[in-house]
């Protein structure tokens, strides 16, 4: 039987890494294929020496684009057909939800374009968990452990939430949506709930 796919989306500092570090201590978890996007692969490479420096951000979308392709076909699509679950720390919606912030006023619709050229080939995940914070809570937790890039900005980060919402919005049957401005024990309950809930508890 084929694997099932989650992600876990949500603005910068929304706490996804945090829960993905207790799902992969989890023995639940232990037959799971963790991933994430951008990937630790060269062209993940290569998208994080893009976001860390003033590049067009139609290439950026391109960079993060390729990045993907290369992730489902050497690794999403094989996992998935030998019946692995896989989890990726981010994936397609943060495209979506991001650079139809950094491609606005480019061309029209740019939200529907960048998914629009994911089509055909992106493989859409069984379930999305979506991390949703305030801009303003996830961007102080941001400066707290000391990283901080381009987007991690309130107002930026407030587009990129309400694009979230809007796919939460437009796919139901998929996004799960959690308020991550609690303890992390409440968070992680949630989040097993939602998983369980689709492949099922051990
Ligand atoms: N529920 C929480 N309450 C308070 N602080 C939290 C919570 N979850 C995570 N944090 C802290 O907030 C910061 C960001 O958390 P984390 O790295 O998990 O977010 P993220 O969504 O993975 O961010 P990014 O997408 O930017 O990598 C970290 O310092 C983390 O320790
Ligand atoms: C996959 C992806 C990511 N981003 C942004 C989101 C973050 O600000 C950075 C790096 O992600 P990380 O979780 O902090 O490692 O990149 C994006 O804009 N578009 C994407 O497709």
């Amino acid at each position: 039987m084929k694997g099932k796919l989650i992600t876990l989306e949500g603005i910068d500092g929304s706490g996804k890494s945090t829960i993905t570090e207790r799902l992969r201590s989890n023995p639940d978890f232990k037959d799971f294929v963790f991933t994430r996007e951008p990937t630790t692969g060269w062209i993940g490479d290569a998208v994080n020496r893009a976001i860390h420096s003033d590049t067009d951000d139609l290439a950026e979308l391109l960079l993060f684009t390729a990045d993907h392709a290369e992730h489902i076909s050497k690794l999403i699509l094989p996992a998935l057909e030998s019946g692995q679950n896989v989890i990726s720390d981010r994936y397609s919606g943060s495209r979506y939800a991001y650079q139809a912030v950094t491609l606005k006023g480019k061309f029209p619709e740019p939200m529907e374009w960048i998914q629009q050229i994911h089509r055909g080939w992106t493989v859409d995940p069984d379930l999305t968990v979506l991390f949703d914070i305030d801009p303003k809570i996830s961007v102080e937790r941001c400066g707290n452990r000391g990283e901080q890039t381009k987007f991690e900005k309130i107002d930026f980060l407030e587009e990129v939430r309400a694009n979230y919402l809007k796919l939460a919005e437009a796919h139901p049957e998929r996004f799960v949506i959690i308020n991550t401005d609690r303890p992390v024990d409440e968070i992680e309950k949630d989040v097993l709930e939602a998983i369980f809930s689709l492949v099922g508890t051990r």
